[in-house]
């Protein structure tokens, strides 16, 4: 008949699921109760996920019939993140996370993810607890700005937990992809991508998550605003005036999505010369001032084009955290700050107003999207209901 050493060296051949040591050697066998053939045994585990206790009961039972025990289990874990919205009928996939931050631009290359790293970095360093997710599936280029590239996230159960850097967790597409392989993808699978990116994270309680958005306004934008509540959007540009028409789109988008605008973030902004040190005008520098006042929001920095900042993103170490005393990392400093007091003096927010008015693939900014708004305005207007099962009269 077996007894509690028996039992004791079965279950330390049982590894905790994600990992390489056994729930014996972490401690999580709390207490083993025999009687005869029958055996009760409490675990004590670190994860609320359901799956990983399947797994367990799955592989202790077996390993208890290989030695005659019919064993009773009982789990002590922490609760489950409740699925609650900040809205009452909206949805949020992420619950622990307090404020997610949009970062989108108009076009590409106007320095969409350096702005996120930095910024976060800047954030992280004023005491929130921070992360980014970079949903720039067609260039997920965070890995390697944050010296991450080459790293495989640990797997929980069926879940991927962040990578962290410089005080701040990561999780890319880039680092769930094969390193340079081509992302051809087109409108549902991004939505898709970005939802799995949101739920099959084991994101950890975070004051900020900031996301790094493909560059445009298209589905990417509308899933992310419709599956957690966005506190804030911030749009990255360049000064001259033709990166600041596509800089209007993305401020419309935010104001049809309902996301609050933050601020703007004026890139590459006049040039500091490495050897002189004087900062001269290339592109035109201060234009969104002019911008931001159109959109009854703030300048959250002007950042210079400064080598310092590209050999940061290089190399993965990013400037806010490697060169402090530099004029970038200042500023970056300084629009943290900026967005930490918009965030924390705002009221809840709620994705309530564009949950449940879109039809899944359609993007609020399409003209597909414009057209079925119409309809549902007049609708409402004429006292009938919009026709999406939203629940309105
Ligand atoms: N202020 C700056 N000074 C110097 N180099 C910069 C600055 N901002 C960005 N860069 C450099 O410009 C390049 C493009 O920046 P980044 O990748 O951040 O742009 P992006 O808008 O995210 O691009 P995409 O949308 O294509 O992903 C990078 O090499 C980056 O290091």
């Amino acid at each position: 008949m077996a007894n509690i050493e028996d039992i004791k060296k079965e279950l330390s051949n049982i590894k905790y699921p994600g990992f390489a040591k056994s729930i014996v050697e972490f401690g999580f066998v709390k207490d083993i109760q025999v009687n005869g053939s029958e055996a009760s045994i409490l675990l004590d585990i670190t994860s609320s996920a359901q799956e990983v206790e399947d797994q367990l009961r799955k592989e202790i039972g077996a390993a208890m019939s290989s030695i005659g025990v019919n064993a009773t289990l009982s789990f002590n874990k922490p609760q489950a993140p409740k699925q609650q919205s900040n809205s009452t009928s909206g949805q949020n996939m992420a619950p622990q996370i307090k404020k997610v931050v949009m970062v989108s631009s108009g076009k590409g290359g106007v320095g969409k993810s350096t702005t996120t790293v930095n910024l976060a970095i800047a954030t992280a360093m004023q005491g929130k607890r921070v992360g980014i997710l970079d949903a720039d599936v067609y260039g997920p280029n965070i890995p390697r700005m944050m010296g991450l590239n080459g790293q495989e996230p640990e797997i929980v159960g069926n879940k991927a937990k962040p990578l962290n850097a410089y005080g701040v967790d990561v999780m890319s597409m880039g680092v769930l992809m094969e390193e340079g392989q081509a992302l051809i993808w087109r409108g549902a699978m991004i939505m898709k991508a970005i939802q799995q990116l949101l739920r099959d994270i084991l994101w950890e309680e975070l004051d900020v998550l900031f996301i790094d958005m493909p560059p445009g306004t298209g589905d990417a934008q509308l899933t992310l605003a419709q599956s957690v509540p966005v506190a804030a959007g911030i749009n990255v540009t360049t000064p001259q005036h033709v990166a600041l028409d596509d800089s209007r789109r993305s401020l419309d988008m935010f104001k049809k999505l309902h996301i609050p605008i933050a601020g703007i973030v004026e890139n590459m902004s006049g040039f500091i010369c490495p050897s002189c040190n004087t900062e001269s005008d290339i592109f035109g520098m201060g234009t969104c001032e002019e911008l931001a006042s159109q959109y009854n929001t703030q300048v959250l920095g002007n950042l210079p084009i400064e080598p310092a900042i590209r050999e940061g993103g290089d190399s993965g170490k990013p400037v806010t955290y490697f060169n402090p005393e530099s004029v970038s990392a200042k500023r970056y400093m300084m629009a943290a700050e900026k967005l930490i007091n918009f965030i924390d003096n705002q009221d809840e927010v709620s994705n309530e107003a564009i949950q449940p008015t879109m039809p899944a693939g359609v993007s609020a900014c399409s003209t597909e999207g414009q057209r079925i708004k119409a309809e549902q305005e007049a609708a409402k207007k004429s006292g009938g209901s919009c026709g999406t099962g939203c629940g309105c009269h």
